[in-house]
């Protein structure tokens, strides 16, 4: 189970392109702490900047989040061995099960053990791509219906157009049907604001949440009305007498293992973490290809000319899917350079990663963002280049090296799902528009649960008119 870190080290490095880097300049282990405080102002102030720079301190490296002690791990080989290989001696973390007490303690996001592996191979057939094949259309009538809207020359608050057309391709697929517009306004309003509050919730102590704050009640609020919107969606689907195909039919199906139905809650549960984990992160994840593809207009021709050539008009579907090779190869490096920042987990039994032994209980910090900005496994990190990803180059990335659905059995479920709703937008919204950036817009990311673009106003012109 163990391995030491040179071992460990000489493995990832093996089939990089670089050398490993020197460890920090003054020999320290650690960033300073602040009392008290200890990493977590440098944490929540600049999450990806604090998560990137900590593999210059070692491959394990000791934290404070005020008096919480955490391990971060950046060395990609361990990061396998804590997801993957020996996934079974950790558990879900303190930030998933602060999930579980927001979003409910049943849902996959928090659950771990026995009761994961049963609730999740109830679920994983409703993902599998032949399974989810059926929802293709869903996923491009969103995409019309959001980008029906556009007016030649208009500037489109991009970021929020994707958030809407990802909830609302997402309700289709959990009911089998197109969901009503205020129903979908009620889940996107809720959503980004739990989006929001969700990280900081989940890094302060628990005590924090409860005071009772105007943005403390707005949050709670929020909750309240996104558990309420499912309640009633499953009370609709367990009285209809024919079934529609969608999740949520299926979900209402599952039984125990003594034969129970599953409770409405457990239902609730799953799907407000399906939706909180499904939504903003596919949602920024398009907002991202279409910033990148803005700033690189000649990978973006080439885009466009990939999808006249292989769909010739016709409306994308799954078939069409592996043959927009470009398009495949632009969405992986945009998920490289806008992954999510952290996850965590706990040791169940004691661990050795590296030369470090960690006790059972000890929380574990892992960051795809810093992982995949690493100089070492991808050179030039900043620069976007879909090229990486051609079959002769990608071979070369060690193994937890690229995780932007994480690995292990808690891998995302919805990967499969995810990869094939955004290149069906992606080829939609290319057939008809160009998406062009707002020169005066500065666009950074911002961490919350996922990494969104703080803003992204585009101005959209019809090809036609080009
Ligand atoms: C680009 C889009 C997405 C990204 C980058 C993403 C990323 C991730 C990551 C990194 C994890 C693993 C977290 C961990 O280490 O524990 C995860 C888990 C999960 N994701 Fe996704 N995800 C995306 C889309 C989706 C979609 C579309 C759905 C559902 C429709 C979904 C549902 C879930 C669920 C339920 C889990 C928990 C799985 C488990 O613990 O068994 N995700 N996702």
């Amino acid at each position: 189970m163990t391995m030491t870190s040179r071992e460990n080290r000489s493995s990832s490095a093996q089939s990089a392109a670089s050398p490993p880097e020197s460890r920090h300049r003054d020999g320290r282990k650690a960033p300073v702490a602040l009392p008290l405080l200890g990493h977590a102002w440098p944490l929540m102030r600049s999450p990806l900047r604090f998560m990137t720079q900590l593999s210059s301190y070692g491959d394990v490296v000791p934290l404070r989040l005020g008096t919480l002690p955490v391990q971060a791990v950046t060395d990609p080989g361990l990061v396998h061995r804590v997801l993957a290989t020996d996934g079974r001696s950790f558990v879900r973390g303190r930030f998933f099960e602060k999930t579980g007490m927001i979003g409910g303690e049943q849902g996959l996001v928090a659950i771990s053990g026995p009761t994961h592996l049963r609730d999740r191979r109830a679920l994983q057939p409703m993902f599998r791509r032949d399974h989810i094949a059926g929802f293709a259309k869903g996923m491009r009538e969103a995409a019309q219906d959001v980008t029906g809207r556009w007016e030649a020359g208009q500037v489109v608050p991009v970021d929020h157009a994707m958030n809407e057309l990802v909830l609302s391709s997402l309700v289709r697929s959990l009911l089998g049907g197109r969901p009503s517009e205020e129903m979908t306004a009620a889940f996107h309003r809720n959503l980004s604001i739990l989006s929001q509050g969700l990280v900081t919730r989940c890094i302060l102590p628990t005590w924090c949440m409860y005071v009772p704050t105007p943005s403390n009640r707005r949050f709670q609020h929020a909750i309240d009305s996104m558990r309420s919107a499912i309640n009633q969606a499953i009370t609709v689907c367990r009285d209809r007498e024919q079934g529609t195909a969608g999740l949520l039919d299926l979900i209402t199906e599952q039984r125990e293992e003594d034969g129970q139905v599953w409770t409405d809650r457990k239902i609730c549960d799953h799907v407000m973490h399906i939706m909180l984990a499904g939504v903003e992160t596919s949602g920024a994840t398009l907002a991202w290809v279409f910033h990148e593809l803005g700033r690189h207009p000649r990978i973006a021709d080439q885009v466009q000319a990939e999808v006249d050539r292989v769909l010739g008009g016709a409306p994308p579907d799954t078939d069409d899917l592996p043959k927009l090779e470009l398009t495949g190869r632009v969405i992986l490096e945009t998920l490289r350079q806008h992954a999510i920042w952290m996850g965590m987990r706990r040791t169940k039994d004691p661990v050795t990663l590296g030369e470090t032994t960690l006790p059972a209980g000890t929380e574990v910090l892992y960051s795809p963002h810093a992982l995949h900005h690493d100089p070492r496994w991808f050179p030039e990190p900043e620069r976007f280049d879909p090229d990486r990803w051609l079959p002769e180059r990608a071979h070369s990335v060690p193994k937890g090296a690229y995780i932007p659905f994480g690995a292990g059995v808690h891998k995302c479920i919805g990967d499969s799902f995810a990869i094939m709703e955004i290149t069906i937008v992606t080829a939609v919204i290319f057939q008809r528009w160009r998406l062009q950036p707002v020169p005066e817009a500065k666009v950074v990311p911002v961490a919350r649960a996922d990494v969104h673009p703080n803003h992204l106003p585009m101005t959209v012109t019809p090809r036609a008119s080009l």
